[in-house]
């Protein structure tokens, strides 16, 4: 079987600027792979890059055996969730009309009950009819976390997850990538913040640090 995600020889730039250089690594189910470097050293492009949705650089990608750049793309897409850095969500939309534009956007139609469940599991039991610009910094990144919840999927890759949320969040959140994980998914996450002891937590490090 081929690996969930096996990357060869990964280089890209910005602005002229080399982030990376010949990278190689490999995900497998049940791995954490945490992506760290300083400010502006590319994690978010890597991310961006896995997502399929920056195609600027070098190197052989595949995700299940096929090509990032071909059919392994749409499969990936498909399953695997993006949680970008800056939030997808609209401000006028409550959370429940958020969670179902987002879902329908992908061609997922879900149901009320399915909804409120992963909103009650990020803890905005509540708060499902606000619109999300009277939700704090904290409870609208929740909303974009309950994605995570409402469609189930093999990979997640999370950028900065835990910006703005509170410590009792940022254990939670910990904790369902530790137990996604071990139930056989797959987490590529960039944090600057200190993760605790995860099963199958490894790093990867950009910008020569
Ligand atoms: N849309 C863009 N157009 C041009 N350059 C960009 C763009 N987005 C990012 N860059 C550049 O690419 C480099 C890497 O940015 P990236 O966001 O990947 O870094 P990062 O490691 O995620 O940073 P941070 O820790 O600050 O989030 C930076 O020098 C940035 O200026």
């Amino acid at each position: 079987m081929p690996p969930l995600l096996d990357i060869q020889g990964l280089s890209y730039a910005r602005d002229h600027r080399d982030l990376a250089r010949d990278l190689s690594f490999q995900l497998e189910a049940g791995d954490i792979l945490r992506v760290e470097g300083p400010n502006g050293s590319g994690k978010t492009t890597l991310l961006r890059i896995l997502a399929g949705l920056y195609t600027n650089y070098e190197g052989e990608l595949r995700y299940r055996g096929e090509s990032l750049r071909g059919r392994g793309r749409l499969a990936m897409r498909s399953e695997s969730h993006f949680l970008g850095h800056q939030s997808a969500l609209k401000l006028s939309l409550t959370p429940l009309e958020n969670l179902n534009w987002l879902a329908a956007l992908n061609g997922q139609s879900v149901g009320l009950d399915a909804v409120e469940n992963a909103l009650a599991k990020v803890g905005l039991k509540g708060y499902e009819d606000v619109p999300c610009r009277q939700l704090s910094a904290g409870q609208q990144r929740r909303v974009t976390l309950a994605r995570l919840f409402l469609v189930s999927a093999g990979l997640w890759l999370l950028d900065e997850p835990f910006t703005a949320l509170d410590r009792q969040a940022v254990a939670e959140l910990e904790g369902w990538i530790g137990e996604f994980a071990a139930s056989g998914g797959a987490v590529v996450l960039t944090t600057h913040h200190a993760l605790g002891q995860l099963q199958g937590l490894r790093s990867l490090t950009l910008g020569g640090s």
